[in-house]
């Protein structure tokens, strides 16, 4: 696939490493004191390759896409909330939205497959695949053609807010069903039994989430040999997962700061990383989701998650929430007097 052969991420130079960590340590608090936060400026600082990093004009991109998978039952809502809830995003009324505006976060909604036609809005990027995916219990999700599409897309959108001056990017997502998608992609990209994979994800019943792993069960049974994870994708994902995919990818190229919602935004991740194993140093883990598989693939990842609220929303609201944090990581790193600026004393 031609975007895959001209993938190109950016190793990170290590010049500054040694110069980055003294700065930290000459911070006038006990060594190691600001934690994780200290672990956030050195990453970012490595990333823009400065001893003064800055945040801006920072984006969530929220990807939707509507699946075919979802006329099985496989959430507890039904499939016309994706497009709803679209349009609920261009109100300004979602979640995310809320907290987007409170972070002064610009906000881009991409429409990579709702089975839906959106009047026009400033913030729609009407960018539709397809009317959303086929259902992959019965055939695979997309053809190979329109998953490189899907690539493209993400990586486009990506690049045009690269072009506004972005340097740091969330990824959100809406499509009805998409936690069974990523319950697929987590299973066979780990290589991890289904059972750790599969969550309630909109708040299933018991019943109906024995009904979920049954089906989800039926579908690895249906694809046995599957390996490459462009494969993977074509087969079980959505146009709004390959779209993150692409997206991750692209950020990564440009060196931006990628932020990582929950689930399902982290089995995109997982997806992209299989593909470049070097974006793994600009990605920003957000939160930890009480999806349980969330919690499986965070640790197979090595990834330390900056919040843990029990979210289990999607939208990229875990990026909004952390973005603060991150805020404040650099503002220590850039603004904080160091022991001898301050005539404070050393440990002795
Ligand atoms: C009103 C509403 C708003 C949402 N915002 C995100 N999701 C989240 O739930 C969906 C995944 O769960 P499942 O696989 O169980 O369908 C995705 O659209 C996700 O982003 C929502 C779900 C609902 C119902
Ligand atoms: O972790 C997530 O992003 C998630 C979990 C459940 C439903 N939707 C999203």
């Amino acid at each position: 696939m031609e975007f895959i052969r001209r993938l190109r991420v950016p190793p990170i130079d290590d010049t500054l490493d040694a110069a980055l960590h003294q700065k930290i340590d000459q911070k006038t608090k006990p060594l190691g004191a600001l934690g994780q936060l200290e672990r956030l400026a050195f990453q970012v600082a490595r990333i823009q390759g400065s001893m003064t990093p800055t945040l801006k004009n920072p984006y969530i991109l929220v990807f939707a896409g509507d699946h075919g998978v979802a006329k099985s039952g496989v959430s507890a809502y039904p499939q016309d909330v994706t497009w709803q809830m679209v349009h609920n995003f261009l109100q300004g009324g979602a979640a995310i939205n809320v907290f987007a505006r409170q972070h002064n976060i610009s906000m881009r909604v991409i429409d990579a497959g709702v089975n839906h036609e959106f009047e026009d809005h400033p913030q729609l990027v009407k960018g539709k695949i397809g009317p959303g995916t086929a259902n992959f219990l019965e055939q695979p999700a997309m053809s190979e053609e329109l998953c490189e599409k899907a690539l493209r897309l993400g990586a486009a959108q990506v690049d045009a807010i690269a072009e506004e001056g972005c340097n740091v990017l969330g990824f959100g997502e809406m499509g009805i069903g998409n936690t069974s998608s990523a319950s697929m992609l987590m299973s066979y990209l780990l290589d991890v039994p289904l059972e750790h994979c599969v969550g309630r994800g909109t708040g299933l019943s018991d019943e109906q989430f024995e009904h979920k792993v049954k089906l989800l069960q039926q579908a690895a049974e249906k694809y046995p040999n599957l390996k490459s994870p462009i494969d993977i994708l074509q087969t079980f994902a959505g146009f709004e997962i390959v779209a993150m995919v692409g997206g991750i990818l692209r950020a990564a190229q440009n060196r931006m700061l990628v932020l990582i919602d929950g689930f399902i935004a982290t089995a995109a991740y997982l997806a992209a990383y299989k593909l470049a194993p070097a974006i793994g140093e600009y990605a920003i883990f957000c939160h930890r989701s009480m999806e349980q598989g969330h919690q499986h693939m965070l640790e197979a990842l090595k990834a330390d998650p900056i919040l843990k609220m029990d979210l289990r929303l999607g939208e990229g609201t875990g990026c909004a929430l952390a973005y603060p944090l991150l805020q404040s990581s650099l503002n220590f790193f850039n603004e904080m007097a160091s022991f001898a600026d301050a005539g404070v004393s050393e440990k002795s």
